[in-house]
């Protein structure tokens, strides 16, 4: 179990008052399966999934505890694939890059077929970062972190920027890797794809956590979601994706 109690997160600035972006967070997140993380932009979400790799900016002051398996996790116990493509190294072909992270975990990985389960074809491993569409680019950086074969995987808005058919791959290979024993935790805006392959989803609203719900509430028209934001945010989608 990947447990957070009471994780805040602010930053300090320049000649102004600290700014609190992240309050009372409390989540657990169990081996074997998906966990979600939902919520607006700016909700803090990136932020926690900084705070569990230890990537936060030094800029920022974290309190609260982060533990796996009731302990303070060593490096290179949680992988992330971050938001950000510019995670890739530019100067190193994929294939290298793989190879590093692999080492970085103490293991060496099958690279063909890693590039595969995230539906990306061999010749990606011999290509340097900018020869990469953004969704090709978003499965690499996915690939860097799945490479370092940590049991516990945190992927920022993994599904951002590829198509439908490449986004439920994606989604389903988390539900995959859950089931193999890995604990998941995705963060999306994708809410439907995301809800149907997490146990739980924690919706948060402007830096605060305002319901953990199981996936299968987001359905219908919300009625089974405790909180007004998690109803709007769900129902925003569903009409979005109605039209
Ligand atoms: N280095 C920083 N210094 C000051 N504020 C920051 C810094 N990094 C992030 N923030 C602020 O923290 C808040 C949460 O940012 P975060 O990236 O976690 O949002 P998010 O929920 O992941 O958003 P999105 O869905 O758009 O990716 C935002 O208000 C952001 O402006």
């Amino acid at each position: 179990m990947l447990e957070i109690e009471d994780l805040c997160v602010r930053f300090r600035r320049h000649r102004a008052p600290m700014l609190t972006v992240l309050e009372h967070l409390d989540l657990a997140a169990p081996s074997g399966a998906v966990t979600g993380l939902c919520g607006a932009s700016g909700a803090g979400k990136s932020l926690i999934a900084a705070a569990i790799a230890g990537t936060l900016p030094r800029n920022a002051e974290a309190t609260g505890r982060i533990t796996v398996g009731g302990k303070i996790p060593a490096p290179q116990t949680v992988a992330l694939a971050p938001q950000g493509l510019d995670a890739l190294d530019p100067l190193a072909r994929i294939g290298t890059q793989l190879a590093r992270f692999a080492r970085l975990g103490g293991t060496s990985v099958d690279a063909p077929d890693l590039l595969s389960r995230l539906g990306l074809a061999p010749r990606v491993l011999d290509a340097w970062p900018h020869e990469l569409s953004g969704g090709m680019a978003r499965r690499a950086c996915l690939a860097t972190a799945l490479a370092t074969s940590a049991r516990w995987l945190i992927a920022d808005e993994p599904t951002s920027g590829l198509d439908a058919a490449s986004a439920d791959r994606i989604m389903a290979l988390m539900a995959d890797l859950a089931a193999e024993g890995y604990g998941i935790i995705v963060i999306s805006h994708d809410l439907p794809r995301l809800s149907s392959v997490s146990r739980t989803v924690t919706v948060l609203e402007a830096g605060r956590p305002v319901e953990t719900a199981p996936g299968k509430a987001f359905s219908g028209d919300g009625a089974a979601l405790a909180h007004p934001f998690s109803r709007r945010l769900w129902q925003a989608q569903e009409v979005g994706a109605s039209c």
